[in-house]
């Protein structure tokens, strides 16, 4: 690869993403070579993730470069032009599953140490540490986030709606959090005076000084935030909301995100299913612990733990887990047929997405008998569980909301340089013993913020750096000037943290120019309900929010909108100047997966790739003055919105169109519009023979594609699938395959 050949970085992922990637990646790089535009991959999967970490455990061959750690160093050249897919965040289990694949694979990779005792033990277990949970975004996030509607899906999404549920006014469908002893209620907050080094440390009630955290190095100006969850009030607040659900017959569901919060959620997320098990956890806490169980990581822990005791033994804790059941209320399902439900495991309910999909079901979640029910939807944390209320009581009084007419939510995200919970996991402890939690500077010794704590708190440290925040309220104005829509920082008062962030904010509005612009500040449930006011009226409003409330929010507004975030456009602007373009606001669909290896249907929607691809090949127009890859961008839209209107995303349903067939469509549509402009001739008469072969032989290679469907497909692995066998599954069509070929020369 020449280094002055403009490059354009594509990430290969996991699951249904890194399926799709092997269908489109091939038309991309056909379209994108004779534009001299060099498409680059790095493969950023847990897997190449979980290779790149024990190199000298694995044979030369074997060993992959750390390409995160790469990636991540690009992130912060001004050059940078990265497609990002989204990638698993994974849970124990997960990464478990992925190390046992490839060990099975012939890769010595350590066993994961899930109770490390031995120092060598504790080394292993911190290095796989490092591919758990969020491991990728937050590194390679080096700027904030906008995402939004294209105007195009905005467009389809009227003319098409998708299926909303009634809402009835009736239901009791609610959600339930903490009101004190959450982080929101211990919260301290502050913004440094100068640059300083601290330490995170406990002061026992026994006199013990235990340092959790020897050095934090802070910058002049950031924002840091001191706060603590209560596992006693935690435990008391599960407990009643358990019993509530029982007397009054709702469904008890529990959302939170242990994958992102990877640190905090999981020990919420266990402390809840031993409250709801807790006659059977304390009738065998000894056999438990003897087996090293441990259900932060799910049910599954518990049942795979059991497995290896004699069946007597086992049918008696299961009878006894069967048991608790009597005076518990019915649990929401993941999996009803299956009998898995909300407890199986801490990634199958990620709340950004479920509690979006709860609501479009008019509120409803699948109960054991395979009904749909109403259901308490538990969020420990209050800060941002009190939005998701706001929109169920809109719900009730207004109706299911309706994509003919609704306006559109547009989003503005603080997450640059790990800012808020992004950067807390290194900084989240369970405090082993009651006493004084202190944030001390390491030079003067002054404590900064302090804390009361007792055994099993929670305590956490998030920073947020100023240049972060200052680089967030230009992109809002930005984007204000740019669309013409109102802002609204969704920003609380009352919130010591976001205090912090409102003085700010109204500090770095006065380095732009916002004459005629509608720029408000609000808390949490305000804005929620301004916003929703103006949606019903099909008016158009941007939130300006915290990480946490981008994440939930750019999922919540697109569910709504157009039955799914994978159709957003969703950019990060790199703070060094570099553009990091993802794909679509959603997860890596693990459902699909499943189809596609039981009925070699994938249904996957790449439309997030095809917005993302347009962008970054805008951008690189731009920054190289390359009027090829400016025209590649238009041309690319017009395919994009071709398909739009031609219908030809992929169907949910096997033996109908799916993922490869839309990518055929793209491609199609794409060469005939390069062929058909006339600003460059040369390219125009590439594209045409492309055209011309891929119009002729339409019929063939939608057949060619919907004929491998309703069979079995074996990719030949879930975390590491095997290049050819992926290739030949999502290639079927030789048609097309040679076609492409063709182009390539
Ligand atoms: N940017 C990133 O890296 C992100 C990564 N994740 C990770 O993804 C994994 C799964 O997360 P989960 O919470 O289940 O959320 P997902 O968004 O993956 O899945 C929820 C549902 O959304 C629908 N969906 C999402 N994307 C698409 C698409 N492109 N085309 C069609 N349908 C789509 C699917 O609905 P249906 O089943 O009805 O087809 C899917 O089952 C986790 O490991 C999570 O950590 C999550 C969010 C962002
Ligand atoms: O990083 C993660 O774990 C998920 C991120 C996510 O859900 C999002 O950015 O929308
Ligand atoms: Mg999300």
């Amino acid at each position: 690869m020449s280094t002055q050949q403009p490059t354009i970085i594509y990430t290969l992922t996991d699951e249904a993403p890194r399926l799709a990637t092997a269908s489109l990646l091939p038309i991309v790089r056909a379209f994108t070579a004779p534009a001299g535009i060099n498409v680059a991959e790095s493969d950023i999967s847990v897997a190449a993730r979980i290779l790149g970490e024990f190199p000298e455990a694995l044979s030369e061959d074997q060993r992959v470069p750390n390409n995160l750690a790469e990636l991540g160093k690009k992130t912060l050249q001004p050059d940078a032009n990265i497609i990002k897919l989204p990638n698993i965040s994974a849970s124990v289990a997960q990464l478990m599953a992925a190390i046992k694949e490839l060990q099975d694979k012939g890769y010595a990779l350590p066993d994961f140490p899930e109770d490390p005792k031995t120092d060598e033990e504790k080394a292993i277990r911190a290095r796989y540490n490092k591919c758990i949970g969020s491991a990728v975004n937050p590194v390679l996030r080096e700027g904030n986030s906008d995402r939004r509607a294209p105007k195009a899906v905005k467009e389809y999404a009227r003319k098409n709606p998708h299926h909303m549920a009634e809402w009835s006014p009736a239901s009791r469908s609610h959600v339930s959090h903490m009101h004190h002893g959450d982080f929101y209620h211990g919260e301290k907050s502050m913004t440094l005076d100068r640059a300083r080094d601290v330490k995170m440390e406990l002061l026992t009630n026994s006199g013990k000084t235990i340092v959790l955290k020897p050095k934090v190095s802070l910058k002049d100006r950031e924002v840091i935030d001191s706060m603590f969850m209560s596992k006693k009030a935690l435990l008391e607040f599960y407990e009643r909301q358990i019993e509530d659900a029982r007397k009054t017959g709702v469904m008890f569901s529990l959302h939170v995100k242990a994958t992102m919060m990877k640190v905090s959620h999981p020990i919420v997320f266990g402390h809840c299913v031993r409250i709801f098990y807790k006659d059977a956890f304390e009738k065998h806490a000894k056999l438990f612990e003897e087996l090293g169980v441990n259900v932060n990581n799910g049910m599954v822990n518990l049942y795979d733990k059991l497995e290896t005791l004699p069946s007597a033994q086992r049918e008696e804790v299961l009878r006894d887990l069967h048991a608790c059941h009597e005076n518990r209320p019915e649990l929401a399902m993941v999996d009803s047929a299956k009998g898995i439900t909300n407890f199986h495991s801490p990634n199958d309910v990620i709340v950004d997405a479920s509690m979006p999909a709860m609501i479009r079901n008019g509120g409803k979640m699948w109960g054991p008998d395979g009904r749909l029910k109403d259901v308490k939807a538990v969020m420990p944390e209050s800060t941002f569980a009190r939005i998701y209320q706001e929109m169920i009581n809109f719900c009730k009084w207004h109706g299911a909301f309706d994509p003919k007419t609704m306006g559109t939510v547009p989003n503005v995200g603080l997450m640059a340089q790990q800012a808020e919970e992004y950067g807390s996991h290194d900084k989240t402890f369970e405090i082993p013993e009651d006493g004084v939690a202190n944030i001390t500077d390491l030079a003067t010794g002054e404590v900064l913020m302090s804390q009361n704590v007792e055994a099993g708190d929670i305590w956490r440290m998030c920073q947020t750096k100023d240049a972060a925040i200052r680089d967030w309220v230009k992109l809002a104005v930005t984007r204000a000037r740019n669309s013409g829509m109102p802002v609204v920082f969704w920003l609380d008062q009352y919130r010591p943290h976001e205090r912090e962030l409102i003085t700010k904010v109204k500090m770095y509005l006065h380095e732009h120019d916002t004459t005629g612009l509608d720029i408000q500040i609000m808390s949490q449930v305000r804005a929620m309900r301004y916003t929703l006011e103006r949606v019903i009226r099909g008016l158009d409003t941007i939130s300006a929010t915290g990480n946490i409330l981008r994440d939930y929010l750019t999922d919540l507004f697109p569910i709504m909108e157009l039955g799914t975030s994978a159709k957003m456009l969703s950019i990060v602007p790199l703070m060094a100047g570099g553009g990091m373009y993802e794909t679509g606001a959603g997860g890596s669909a693990p459902k699909h997966v499943q189809q596609l290896t039981e009925e070699n249907h994938l249904r996957w929607d790449s439309l997030g790739e095809f917005l993302a691809l347009a962008v970054s090949l805008e951008d690189l127009g731009i920054k190289n003055n390359n009027p090829r890859a400016k025209l590649l961008a238009r041309t690319l839209d017009a395919a994009t919105g071709k398909l739009l209107d031609n219908n030809k995303g992929p169907s949910p349903k096997t033996g109908q169109l799916d993922n490869r067939g839309s990518h055929f469509y793209l491609a199609l549509y794409w060469a005939q519009e390069l062929a058909a402009q006339t600003e460059d001739k040369e390219l125009a008469a590439h594209f045409a023979p492309l055209a011309q072969v891929l119009a002729d032989n339409e019929q063939k290679i939608v057949e060619e594609l919907n004929a491998v469907q309703g069979q079995p497909a074996d990719i030949g692995g879930y975390y590491l699938p095997q290049a050819d066998k992926l290739d030949a599954v999502m290639r079927p069509s030789a048609t097309l395959n040679q076609a492409l070929q063709g182009v390539a020369g």
